[in-house]
């Protein structure tokens, strides 16, 4: 196993327990399960984690040219990947609560103002290799209150270590055909988060399925 060189103890240190459900898996490992279906008994020795998409509708144009469409949050995360807030429920956990956790825990989530709840559910994953269900949410915000997060996301408790910062999605592409939003994509996602946001964008009909397709097919020039 790939030991880090720069761990005194030469080891993942208190990451061990969890790290390997970070790495790079393929997307065949990954398989589409109902919600109820993972409540499902043989399913109980299985490590869950839940993420959800923050989004608020716009139509602001950017430099009075490009339609923003959104304001979506997602986060750089300590391993370098792009992925969004939430994380691994515990033990015993509900699934909700997890989330709800995880979000105070990265972003300073104001639970007085929204909570997540199974109405905001949009799918889940089933990695049987990993033994791990990836649940995602997504709830629609007022743009003020989005706004309010991402100040608040600074003081949250894991601001500057779990979470490197929160970022906005650029959801136009620029004149080359390249540049905002088929650029932000070739960035390294974690786990199936970048399945997860353009499914979501369909759903929520921020962006059509051609568009997601045009986006995934452009080049840089
Ligand atoms: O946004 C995501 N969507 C789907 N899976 C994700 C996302 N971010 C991470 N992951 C995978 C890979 C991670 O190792 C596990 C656990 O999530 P993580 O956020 O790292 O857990 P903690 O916040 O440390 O509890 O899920
Ligand atoms: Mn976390
Ligand atoms: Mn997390
Ligand atoms: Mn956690």
């Amino acid at each position: 196993m790939f030991r880090m060189s720069n761990i005194d103890d030469g080891s993942w240190g208190h990451l061990a327990d969890t790290e390997h459900f970070g790495r790079k898996t393929s997307s065949s490992d990954v398989r589409v399960i109902s919600y109820n279906e993972t409540t499902h008994p043989k399913y109980v020795n299985y490590t869950k984690a839940g993420h959800c998409m923050i989004y608020s509708k716009q139509n602001e144009k950017m430099f009075g040219l490009y339609d923003t469409r959104a304001a979506v949050l997602m986060q750089m995360r300590f391993d370098g990947y792009i992925g969004f807030p939430g994380g691994l429920i515990d033990d015993g956990e509900n699934t909700v609560s997890g989330v709800n956790r995880e979000l105070v825990e990265e972003i300073n989530f104001d639970l007085e103002k929204f909570t997540i709840k199974e109405e905001h559910h949009v799918i889940s994953h089933v990695n049987e290799k990993l033994k791990l269900i990836l649940h995602f949410f997504a709830i629609e915000v007022p743009l003020q209150d989005f706004e309010e997060m991402e100040k608040k996301s600074l003081s949250a408790h894991d601001y500057g270590n779990e979470v490197m910062g929160i970022v906005r999605i650029p959801l136009y592409t620029m004149g080359d055909g390249f540049r905002g939003f088929p650029a932000f994509l070739t960035n390294a996602f974690a786990g199936n988060s970048r399945e997860q946001l353009l499914q979501s964008l369909i759903q929520r009909q921020i962006m059509t399925k051609e568009e997601i397709e045009r986006a995934l097919e452009a080049k840089a020039i």
